[in-house]
């Protein structure tokens, strides 16, 4: 059985401001791809940092399988995995060793550790950068590099925050469909884009403006 996470009438403030989410009510499911689109200060990125459990709700909620999320270390538990939108990597590691720390903080073992890091780093076209430090690598490469950590940890839930903006084409179709791959092994895959097609091959989509949910597809 698949991991679900429910977002309830969320409301979400940065400290004492204005709810910048307002009353989104949304659910990821299972085996499917959730598109999360809308200009630029929408509110995408509040609304996947609500649900890995970075910020708190102001009303409303997020829940997974029925438990209220209460804070990132509660969301990592369960199995929701974060790809940030700034990559989120240890500039001075390798991206290897950046795939194998996050690996090992989880519990597995370092050998078992590096046989899920070679074949993440692979599918993403990566073998030849696993010895390389992160900031010697291109945007484009780093983003690449976040989203096989975010896919070496097969968590129930995946969370990618923008992960193909700097990417080339033939890398973006490559992302989408193993976004798509990671749904077809029964993750809860949360896509937030710009890109309307990427968008339009997804299974459901939520259309954020100013922080209301405009229009929601599936
Ligand atoms: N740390 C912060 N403190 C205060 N306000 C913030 C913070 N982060 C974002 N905001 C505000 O929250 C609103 C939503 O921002 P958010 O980053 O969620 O939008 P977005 O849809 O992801 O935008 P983009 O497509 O440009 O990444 C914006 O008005 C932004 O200014």
């Amino acid at each position: 059985m698949g991991t679900t996470v429910v977002v309830d009438g969320l409301s979400v403030a940065y400290g004492r401001g204005e709810p910048v989410l307002r009353d989104v009510t949304v659910t990821a499911q299972p085996g499917r791809v959730l598109a999360v689109t809308g200009p630029s200060g929408a509110g995408k990125t509040t609304l996947l940092s609500a649900m890995a459990g970075l910020l708190p709700p102001a009303a409303g909620g997020v829940a997974v399988d029925g438990e209220a999320v209460r804070d990132r270390d509660h969301a990592v538990a369960r199995g929701i995995v974060l790809v940030p939108q700034d990559n989120g990597l240890a500039a001075i590691l390798t991206a290897g060793e950046n795939l194998q720390v996050a690996l090992i903080a989880t519990g597995v073992s370092p050998a078992e550790a590096r046989r899920l890091t070679a074949a993440s780093l692979e599918r993403l076209g990566l073998s030849g950068q696993t010895d390389q430090l992160v900031e010697e690598l291109s945007g484009g490469q780093q983003q690449r590099t976040a989203i096989a950590r975010g896919l070496a940890l097969g968590g129930g839930v995946l969370l990618a925050d923008e992960v193909t903006s700097e990417l080339d084409a033939a890398n973006r179709q490559r992302v989408l469909d193993l976004l798509h791959d990671e749904a077809g092994r029964g993750a809860a895959v949360v896509f937030a884009t710009h890109d309307p097609e990427a968008a339009a091959a997804c299974d459901a989509e939520l259309h954020l403006v100013d922080g209301r949910a405009e229009l929601v597809r599936g």
